[in-house]
């Protein structure tokens, strides 16, 4: 998300709730409680986020969505955040403390800005993928969270040297644009709805999804488990 300004766009939270991603017809794979980067497998995401989703997979049947991430507490984007920078120094041993922080924020939002609000803390970003009819993952022409150039949204549209990953990425993008996402440019993999930098995207005049900071789901699961 190279460079994007959206915290000055106007909040005005409209309530609705986080959803359990795992009673949805998806597949979720939590990227980063397998990484170690998060201490819960949960998976939310606001409820009109995931309703979306469902009618969006309808309308692609055969293909079906694999879910790597949906909402991020700030402590978990934290952690990220951490960890791409410290891969990024010993990358480059040279660069400043400040060089290699911008760099870091082309992928991961940092999440030490109290005005910023990172989209995933919002439950209104979703991190994704497409499975086939037979659950194989669609060929994007890079593995999910590859931080590199190959990674934005339209490089197969500029680089047509894979037409297949370039439909296939156009499958992903036009379904989810369609039915009201923004795409990030930088990451084919995430779209958001409903938070300030999909106002920002969509010159809307003020962002219904806020953060959600007293959202626990490691308590959640336990709760399920037992309920
Ligand atoms: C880290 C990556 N999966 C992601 O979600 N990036 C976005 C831009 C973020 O960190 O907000
Ligand atoms: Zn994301």
């Amino acid at each position: 998300m190279t460079a994007a300004e959206f915290e000055h766009v106007t909040l005005r939270e409209n309530g609705d709730p986080l959803t359990d991603l795992t009673r949805y017809p998806f597949e979720c794979h939590p990227s980063y409680f397998h990484r170690g980067l998060s201490p819960t497998n949960a998976m939310f995401a606001r409820q009109a986020v995931a309703e979306l989703l469902v009618d969006i997979q309808r309308a692609l049947a055969p293909l079906t969505f694999k879910i790597w991430d949906g909402y991020r507490p700030r402590r978990v984007q934290r952690t990220i955040f951490d960890d791409h920078l410290a891969t990024l120094r010993t990358r480059h041993p040279d660069a400043s403390e400040d060089e290699l922080r911008k760099k870091a924020e082309v992928f991961v939002t940092d999440p030490g800005s109290s005005r910023r609000i990172p989209p995933h803390a919002t439950g209104g970003a979703v991190d994704l993928t497409l499975l086939d009819a037979h659950g194989r993952e669609l060929d994007m022409g890079t593995p999910y969270d590859h931080f590199g150039p190959e990674s934005a949204a339209l490089y197969f549209e500029d680089n047509a040297r894979n037409p297949a990953v370039r439909n296939n990425r156009r499958i992903l993008r036009d379904a989810m644009t369609g039915a009201g996402f923004r795409c990030d440019a930088d990451e084919w993999w995430h779209f958001d709805f409903g938070n300030q930098i999909w106002a920002a995207h969509h010159g809307a005049p003020a962002a219904c999804y806020g953060e959600i900071e007293d959202f626990d789901p490691t308590i959640w699961s336990v709760v399920k488990r037992s309920g």
